[in-house]
């Protein structure tokens, strides 16, 4: 019996010699991580020599084996071993125990949910404000683009001043992240599209990390006064201020139109979002499950390390498609319905480990604050015209989404 090699349709492409970070799987990925979970467990990827795993099992394991699936080698495919990073490197991110150990420390007891409780308030009302906004004196049907209105307006309007940084020069925020998550992905145009002005950017990102540059009563100014206990040492302070601003925007913000986009398209879950404000936080979850705005990133083998039949060398690197674990028959049912009836915990959108989203909880406050807002004032959201998708290495997020909603 002649077993034909699984491939990505519609090019007819074999799974193991597809480009997950060309255009094509960049507009639509759904068909080619169907086929790299039916290729098996792990993958090899020729084009660019690496390992992939699509299922739930497998990246479950290596993302909690971080000591087989180091970090510390970068999480990118560019390979730290043998390769300079193109900046310092993340203290959490890219390191692995003991290193790892103080910095999540920090940032866990700096951002965990209790240490949050101060900004709902403050979150709810800039999110009611936001929302007012948009809708005042437009009449009972209101059009405009969720991408720049609501999924890019909130989080620059609440978590630059929750970090702290001064008011001039936001608008590099986004490019900066841009940049950084095309970077863990090859050097294809995407990449080189945004490195004339990474030099600007990352100089403004790195003097944002500086005490002086903080306000007194931010996540950053709260990074220092960990120093200044001597929890972490002065020279890492700044570096765990750059990892707030690199990795709480962009990530937010296509999660954010990624949730938007999911309830315009499905609009009995609308109605059960309307019915019950309480499910925001877990419809955020199942948003981030189904849409996977973070879809892939790395680890790299720090042994000869089995994964079912295949022996991964040491050394290699291991490509991770959360999105396509997210998606995984064999763990969720129904895997491709967006359902706020489903129990989504579990899900690999924020990873999980001991690398797992330090963030997660900002993320879901604001989502919550944000869908709240938005639920009691609008009846129906439907889309308004042709959406169109921004292309990133790791990130899936929309450019452009015109929605239409009706006020009730
Ligand atoms: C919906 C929005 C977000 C998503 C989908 C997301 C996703 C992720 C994922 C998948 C990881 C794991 C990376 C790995 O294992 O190598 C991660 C780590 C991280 N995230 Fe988030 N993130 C989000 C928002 C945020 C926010 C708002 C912040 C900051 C306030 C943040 C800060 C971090 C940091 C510092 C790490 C590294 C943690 C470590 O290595 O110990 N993220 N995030
Ligand atoms: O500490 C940082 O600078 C940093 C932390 C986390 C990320 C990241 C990477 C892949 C997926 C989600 N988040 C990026 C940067």
């Amino acid at each position: 019996m002649t077993t034909t090699a699984p491939t990505s349709p519609p090019t007819g492409t074999p799974v193991s010699d597809a480009d997950p970070f060309g255009p094509e799987i960049l507009e639509d990925p759904l068909p080619f991580h169907a086929a790299l979970r039916e290729a098996g467990p792990v993958v090899h990827l020729s084009r660019y020599g690496v390992y992939a795993m699509g299922r739930y099992e497998q990246v479950h394991a290596a993302l909690r084996d971080w000591q087989g699936f180091q970090s510390g080698a970068g999480v990118g495919l560019s390979n730290f071993r043998t390769e300079q990073p193109w900046r310092p490197p993340s203290l959490l991110l890219e390191a692995d125990p003991p290193h790892h150990d103080a910095p999540r420390r920090v940032l866990s007891t700096i951002l965990v949910p209790r240490a949050l409780r101060g900004l709902r308030e403050r979150w709810t009302a800039a999110a009611v404000d936001l929302v007012d906004g948009l809708l005042a004196r437009r009449g009972d049907v209101v059009e405009f683009d969720a991408v720049p209105a609501l999924a890019e307006a909130f989080p620059l309007r609440v978590f630059p001043d929750a970090v702290g940084i001064p008011a001039g020069g936001r608008e590099n925020l986004l490019p900066y992240g841009e940049f950084l998550f095309n970077a863990f992905g090859p050097h294809n145009e995407l990449v080189a599209a945004g490195a004339p002005r990474l030099p600007e950017l990352a100089a403004w990102v790195n003097a944002q990390c500086a005490r002086e540059a903080l306000a007194p009563d931010g996540f950053g100014a709260r990074i220092w006064a960990a120093a200044d206990r001597g929890d972490i040492t002065p020279e890492q302070a700044p570096l765990i201020v750059r990892s707030l601003l690199s990795a709480g925007v962009d990530t937010t913000v296509h999660a954010l139109a990624a949730a938007l986009h999911a309830f315009a398209t499905h609009p009995e879950q609308w109605r059960r979002l309307r019915a019950r404000p309480e499910l925001a936080r877990v419809a955020f979850d199942e948003a981030v499950r189904w849409a996977s705005p973070v879809q892939t990133f790395f680890r790299t083998a720090t042994t000869d390390v089995r994964v079912a039949d295949t022996v991964i060398p040491d050394g290699e690197k291991i490509l991770m498609f959360l999105a396509a674990a997210n998606r995984d028959p064999r763990r969720w049912t129904d895997p491709d319905r967006f359902d706020l009836s489903r129990d989504p915990s579990g899900h690999l959108g924020f990873g999980f480990g001991i690398h797992q989203c330090v963030g997660q909880h900002v993320a879901r406050l604001e989502a919550e604050c944000l869908l709240t807002a938005l639920a009691a004032r609008v009846e129906t959201i439907e889309v308004a015209g042709p959406t169109r998708r921004h292309h990133n290495n790791t990130l899936r997020a929309w450019g452009s989404l015109p929605m239409r909603v009706r006020l009730g």
